[in-house]
């Protein structure tokens, strides 16, 4: 196995307090992960530092041995590390089309012309290929604002693929999308990073997505990591128990009542 991404004692404070402490975190090529915790325990910051939006306070983050600790978001990208956000990152006014052929444009380093007919025809087809390998071209011509949260979510991630990562974080995926909706989702979703090769780091929320989808589980806890391993040892670990998937529990439960989760 080939690791890409290492970091070395990570470390981000923000006044006194530690959002993250010695994170140790290995990915290899292809690899799915889902990361866990509840609010506050340093996944956003995590992921926040890897691709350039926080600088840590210390501590080293390798991608293919190098560290990219300091370099602006844009290089990390351009270097094969993506994200999508919580709150899907489109215009809503385009058609579906429009907004993957954007991606495609602003992805590309050289500045192209849609006038030339061949570049726009060649341009429209990358979109259709990859609207197809996430099963949405049905909705191509759609305008974006007619379209169900699930739907959106699909082409916000599948905009974050443009540039064909190699390691793609995505921040609770699953939030917005219905109950009922979910799992077909994730499949849809899995299936077509799988089929690029993508490594895949994933901030869940929902312990059912995480032991379908991710065969390797991190938890974090407080800034730290909590545990880290196949998923079946780390949602049984006493520890992860009593303070992630307890906390997650609850949560849940609150929800249910007609509370409102903080995130
Ligand atoms: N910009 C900031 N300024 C001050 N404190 C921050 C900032 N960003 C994060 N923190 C703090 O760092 C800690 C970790 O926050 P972070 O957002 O990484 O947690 P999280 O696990 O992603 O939580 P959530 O599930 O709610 O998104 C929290 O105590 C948070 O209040």
């Amino acid at each position: 196995m080939t690791t890409i991404l290492e970091t070395r004692f990570l470390e981000r404070t923000f006044g006194a307090v530690y959002a993250a402490r010695d994170i140790n975190i290995t990915i290899n090529e292809g690899e799915i992960l889902g990361v866990i915790g509840s609010n506050g325990a340093g996944k956003t910051t995590f992921v926040n530092m890897v691709t350039g939006y926080l600088e840590p306070s210390s501590g080293e983050i390798l991608y293919r041995g190098k560290n990219i600790v300091g370099k602006p978001t844009r290089d990390i990208t351009q270097m094969g590390i993506c994200r999508s956000f919580q709150i899907p990152q489109l215009f809503p006014e385009l058609a579906v089309i429009d907004n993957i052929m954007t991606a495609l444009i602003l992805s590309r380093q050289q500045g192209i012309s849609l006038f030339k007919s061949a570049v726009s025809c060649e341009l429209k087809q990358q979109a259709r290929d990859l609207l197809a390998r996430f099963k949405i071209d049905a909705y191509a011509d759609q305008e974006i604002s007619t379209l169900p949260q699930g739907v959106r979510k699909l082409i916000d991630i599948a905009m974050a693929t443009v540039a064909d990562p190699d390691l793609l974080f995505l921040d609770e995926p699953t939030s917005g999308v219905s109950a009922d909706e979910k799992m077909d989702f994730m499949q849809t979703l899995i299936d077509a990073l799988k089929s690029s090769r993508t490594a895949v780091l994933f901030i869940e929320h929902d312990m059912e997505i995480i032991e379908t989808f991710s065969p390797r589980c991190v938890a974090f806890y407080e800034g730290t990591i909590l545990a880290d391993g196949s998923t079946n040892d780390v949602l049984k670990e006493p520890k992860v128990r009593e303070f992630v998937i307890g906390s997650e529990f609850h949560r849940e439960t609150s929800m249910q009542q007609g509370g409102q989760a903080s995130c």
